[in-house]
């Protein structure tokens, strides 16, 4: 693979064009942890190509081994953590070298309270972790934990799907700020279908012990929205007219990041589901808002591309609730600001917004386009070649943690990658 390539629009987007999207990484991440509960471990058919679903496929069938290396996914490493308490053995659960700066105290906190045996092989509160035999507290009553929802939903879904395997089930309170709900509801939303019976008021939640039972109907996992996001962003920035087609998706999706239609609308993109069941996407000549505004607590997957998307059509932008984005895959905020500085842009940030105060321009000098090891980096900055001409990107193949086919599909667009 080369260290760098040159991402090529082509002059003009053929219209009505077909991408058949990769399946959901957030779902097939939960399906893979609920089936290893039922003791099964045989990956759906219809599992994510991504990197991170497939990972943990080897993970959970290397479950014996003693050393466990979940790399830079972050559903995996949290999913795990829990998931390995359920197991009466002594095992070592490790990442990459960003895995080892993204926090886990809350979870491992939760999980200690529990019962569970886990300690830091590094720093405090951050990876690796050693876990070992839990000595589930053995009380009549059902256990019952606080934990903050304002740093990862993840911590949270991890909890839930453990709670059913539990001797005396789980309540959960949440509390402060809740970042990434959504997450939690597909979290729920996914054990339902796996025969979970819970209570939800408000911020809490009730799981009493029980096994999850395979739907009657295979489950055939959905398109990923956090994916289409890309294509949005093409048909945002395009002439209007042109119109192109995802399939795999669901208009009653699990996925939070679906809103994505929704944003899109003022910028002029009509999201159809046709009756074959693909989406269509379609730019209408539709006058563009003066300036946008987001909130993107409960979809931090989108706010890169909301974040080109504005920067492309010189739309000055106020991003909020973007806490999160500084403990993913990099600093996400810092690294949107230089790359769309790169670019031409103007950008301020603060500890959880941004605001674009003037967008991209086409230069003589193209830079170089580092991808910060962040899949998302890459894949939000890509449409923006269409009007910037010709794209040097660093380190294209780390686009395969939630989307290896990223640059075909593109191709399949007209664009070159060199
Ligand atoms: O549960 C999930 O599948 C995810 C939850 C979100 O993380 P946070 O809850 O940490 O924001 C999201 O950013 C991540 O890509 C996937
Ligand atoms: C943040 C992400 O993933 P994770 O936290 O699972 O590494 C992501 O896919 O954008």
């Amino acid at each position: 693979m080369p260290k760098s390539r040159l991402l090529e629009a082509p002059k003009s987007l053929a219209g009505a064009q077909y991408i058949q999207l990769n399946s959901s990484k957030s779902i097939s991440n939960r399906l893979l942890i609920i089936q290893a509960i039922m003791g099964q471990l045989a990956p759906p058919k219809s599992l994510s190509r991504a990197k991170d679903s497939q990972s943990l496929v080897r993970l959970l069938q290397q479950e014996e081994e003693e050393i466990l290396d979940a790399e830079d996914a972050g559903t995996c490493f949290r999913f795990l953590t829990a998931y390995l308490c359920l197991n009466n053995k002594k095992q070592v659960l490790t990442g990459s070298a960003r895995m080892l700066e993204r926090p886990i105290g809350p979870l491992v906190e939760a999980l200690r309270s529990l019962g569970a045996q886990i300690d830091y092989l590094g720093q405090e509160g951050y990876p690796p972790l050693q876990i070992g035999a839990s000595s589930w507290k053995d009380t009549e009553e059902m256990p019952s934990l606080r934990i903050d929802g304002g740093i990862s939903s993840q911590y949270i879904s991890a909890l839930l799907l453990i709670a059913p395997a539990l001797p005396q089930g789980l309540k959960l309170q949440l509390e402060g700020e809740i970042i990434s709900m959504p997450y939690i509801q597909m979290t729920l939303g996914l054990m339902e279908q796996f025969g979970i019976d819970y209570l939800q008021a408000g911020k809490s939640f009730l799981i009493e012990p029980q096994s999850y039972q395979a739907p009657q109907e295979e489950f055939i996992v959905e398109g990923d929205w956090s994916a289409a996001a890309y294509y949005y962003a093409l048909v945002a920035l395009a002439e209007p007219g042109f119109s192109l087609k995802l399939g795999q998706l669901r208009a009653n999706s699990l996925q939070g990041d679906s809103v994505i239609a929704e944003l899109m609308q003022n910028l002029g993109v009509v999201s159809t589901f046709l009756p074959e069941g693909e989406l269509e996407l379609k730019k209408t000549a539709q006058p563009l808002p003066k300036e946008l505004r987001y909130d993107c607590r409960h979809y931090p997957d989108l706010a890169q591309t909301l974040m080109a998307i504005s920067a492309g059509l010189a739309i000055p932008c106020q991003l909020f609730g973007l806490q999160s984005l500084r403990i993913k895959e990099t600093d996400r905020l810092a690294a949107m600001k230089n790359e769309l500085e790169k670019l031409g842009a103007r950008v301020e940030i603060g500890e959880d917004w941004m605001h674009i105060k003037s967008g991209v321009k086409r230069a003589q000098k193209k830079p170089l386009i580092s991808s910060y090891k962040d899949h998302r980096m890459l894949m939000s900055l890509a449409p923006l070649s269409l009007l910037l001409g010709p794209l040097k990107m660093e380190q294209p193949e780390v686009v395969a943690k939630s989307y290896p086919d990223f640059w075909r599909d593109l191709g399949q667009l007209g664009f070159k990658i060199g």
